[in-house]
């Protein structure tokens, strides 16, 4: 998974910019670390037996609310079930649908302020379609993370001749206690994103 993340930051890096990743990537990815966190949805609505209350199968659940990652990046496996929607830059939620052998590459608040939204950290959700018979659902997220006294500021290079910085310097640490505070239950709230945090309106996302 380490290699697997380091390698997918390095391409990343290159996409925003010719040889980034040679100038960038040991002074600033080199200390990234990781976490693994299995997520177990049951099925909605099931009685004890198992048995759907009410078969509607159109009707869905939100599994987990609307939300960033905290991450540089994510990577994501999804088991059969599905139920993970992108949400694009218009608002719309797009199903990203399990495909056997595939895992899911989200980018992270802590990239989206490094790289001074050239990278937008995707919006999220699960929604659950409720099933004839019980079955949970699982996943596995792998967080790929900066260190937390890391202090993000987006290097002149990526910002670019002419271009404003978008987020005065902050500690990752800072902005993980800024989420940990604002959390309801889980992510159910949308709204603190890294931007929130730094006093940024969205409009232009
Ligand atoms: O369960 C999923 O497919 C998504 C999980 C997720 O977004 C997360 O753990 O941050
Ligand atoms: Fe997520």
């Amino acid at each position: 998974m380490v290699d697997l993340c380091e390698k997918i930051v390095k391409i990343v890096l290159m996409s925003i910019g010719e040889g980034f990743e040679k100038l960038f990537y040991d002074d600033e990815f080199s200390k990234c670390h990781g976490y693994l966190r299995i997520n177990n949805y049951s099925a909605p609505d099931h009685d004890d037996e198992g048995k759907l209350e009410k078969v509607d199968e159109k009707e869905e659940v939100e599994g987990l609310g609307m939300h960033t990652d905290m991450s540089c990046i994510t990577i994501l496996y999804q088991d059969e079930i599905g139920g993970l929607q992108v949400r694009s830059k218009e608002g719309k939620w797009i199903d990203i649908k399990p495909s056997e052998g595939t895992l899911v590459v989200n980018i992270g608040d802590m990239l989206q302020a490094w790289s001074n939204d050239k990278l937008r950290s995707s919006e999220h959700r699960v929604v659950l379609k409720k099933q004839p018979y019980y079955v949970n659902r699982f996943s596995m997220a792998f967080f790929w993370c900066f260190e937390d006294e890391k202090v993000i500021v987006a290097p002149n290079e990526v910002v670019g001749d002419g271009n404003k910085r978008l987020y005065s310097p902050f500690a990752c640490l800072d902005y993980l206690k800024f989420r940990e505070n604002n959390q309801r239950g889980r992510f159910e709230k949308v709204g603190f994103t890294v931007r929130d945090f730094a006093g940024i309106n969205n409009s232009h996302l």
